[in-house]
């Protein structure tokens, strides 16, 4: 029987991802009601600047006070979509205090400060419900949360973060610069406020810790994630992963180790082979490997950014939110019992694209393959190319530790025939 008191929604931000939110609530009314069993209301919403015109939002419900807003006591749940650190831990903090569950979408935040907003959360017996913070429309949070909850988890391996595929993406196909690629994604709305945090990987990596907390059962915060941004990705390293049959994505890995006492997340570009699914995710899409014990392997592939599959994320939990409350109880919280150590990057084992620019002459190569061989790191191929007395060396290895691929690449550094080390990649994906 659907209630007629009407639950109350606050929105805080009104940006790319918060208008699709408003929007959906509007022209969606009906059938959200319908599906929660009462109305949803949209009684206030948060901005920053307030003179600016929302389609569809009443100009009474505008409000540059968050804070107000969410103190008002009547408020069933708080969504908020402003981004970053602060105000949004505050709001969302005080959002539970005075009796509402919240929505985010706020992967920074929550890769930060998650344990202690879960903690806030159960203190005062509210939801925090966060699916569009990761892979945008894509359900992996729920999936992973619930779905999997009975299985174990061994690798969370994917494409996280839509505007370095965009770049990518073009980079490769059409050749087109970073800068440009970087400014059509932040014209289309796929980047971050601040788009280094896109670049640097700093997002993926938020997500990869959000990922490898909820898939291990273990606390996993950003400062755990080994990351590597994309700037340095130039279209040489795309020639020659072309000459490998290969693409280059940034990659999100977080896996528990065999014998599953530890695990490690890790976010860096890295190449893949064009038959691999993931080389054919295109554009701002995500795409998503779960392997597990028992169901095997498992592809979450759909639109990672963008304001309406992220208002379909938000909605998603919006709705979930409001028919626990009706029903007087609360989702899941944090699962973090496993508390298992995150093993620094030198320990991750996988294959090594080199690059390296070397004198033409001979018995460089030699010396170059002892390196490799004093720090057992295994080589699969090498491609030589030489031009008036200079060289570039191409060096593929077989699997072999971070920490052992470090002290090789030191070395060759210290080598006077090695004129320097054009780019290293990891292969992934094989
Ligand atoms: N755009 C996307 O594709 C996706 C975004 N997200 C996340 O969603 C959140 C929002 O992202 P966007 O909508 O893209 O950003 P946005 O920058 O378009 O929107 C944020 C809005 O919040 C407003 N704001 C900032 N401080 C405020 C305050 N104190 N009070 C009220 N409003 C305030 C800003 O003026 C802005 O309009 C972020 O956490 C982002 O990481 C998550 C998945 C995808
Ligand atoms: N900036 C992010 C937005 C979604 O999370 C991205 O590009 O993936
Ligand atoms: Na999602």
């Amino acid at each position: 029987m659907m209630r007629t008191r009407p639950l109350k929604v606050a929105l805080l931000g009104c940006g790319v991802v918060g208008s699709e939110v408003a929007r959906i609530m509007t022209t969606h009314a009906d059938d959200l009601a319908a599906r929660i069993g009462a109305p949803v209301e949209l009684a206030g919403v948060a901005v920053r600047r307030p003179s600016r015109v929302r389609e569809g939002i009443p100009a009474e419900l505008v409000t540059t006070d968050a804070t107000a807003l969410v103190k008002r006591g009547d408020i069933d749940v708080v969504v908020e979509v402003i981004g970053g650190i602060e105000p949004a831990r505050t709001l969302i903090t005080t959002a539970f205090a005075h009796g509402a569950s919240v929505v985010s979408a706020n992967k920074a935040l929550l890769a930060q400060d998650g344990a202690a907003l879960h903690a806030a959360a159960e203190e005062h017996g509210k939801d925090l419900y966060y699916e569009a913070a990761v892979a945008g429309a894509i359900p992996l949070i729920r999936p992973l949360r619930e779905s999997l909850a009975g299985d174990k988890v061994n690798r969370v391996l994917g494409i996280v973060n839509g505007t370095t595929n965009f770049i990518l993406d073009k980079m490769d196909s059409t050749g087109a610069g970073y800068q440009e690629a970087l400014d059509e994604a932040t014209a289309l709305g796929y980047a971050e406020a601040d788009p280094t945090a896109d670049v640097e990987a700093f997002d993926a990596a938020a997500k990869a810790a959000i990922l490898a907390g909820i898939g291990f059962h273990t606390r996993v915060r950003l400062d755990d994630v080994y990351r590597e941004g994309m700037t340095e990705v130039t279209a040489a390293d795309f020639r020659s992963a072309k000459e490998m049959g290969c693409t280059i994505k940034l990659l999100a890995i977080c896996e528990r180790s065999k014998d599953g006492a530890s695990v490690t997340a890790r976010v860096h570009p890295a190449m893949i082979p064009l038959t691999h699914p993931l080389a054919s995710v295109r554009g701002a899409y995500n795409a998503v490997f779960v392997e597990s014990d028992a169901a095997g392997q498992l592809m979450f592939y759909g639109p990672g950014a963008g304001g309406a599959p992220t208002a379909s994320a938000v909605l998603g939990d919006l709705v979930a939110v409001c028919r626990n409350r009706l029903n007087g109880a609360t989702g899941p919280g944090e699962s973090a019992y496993a508390a298992l150590p995150v093993s620094p990057m030198g320990e991750v084992v996988t294959r090594y694209h080199i690059s390296l620019d070397v004198a033409d002459k001979p018995g460089v190569l030699a010396q170059v393959a002892t390196v490799f061989a004093e720090h057992g790191v295994s080589i699969d191929t090498v491609r030589q190319q030489g031009k008036d007395g200079e060289a570039s060396l191409v060096v593929v290895t077989h699997r072999a530790s971070d920490a052992s691929l470090s002290g090789t690449v030191e070395a060759l550094r210290k080598l006077d025939t090695v004129r320097g080390v054009a780019s290293i990649m990891r292969v992934e994906g094989e």
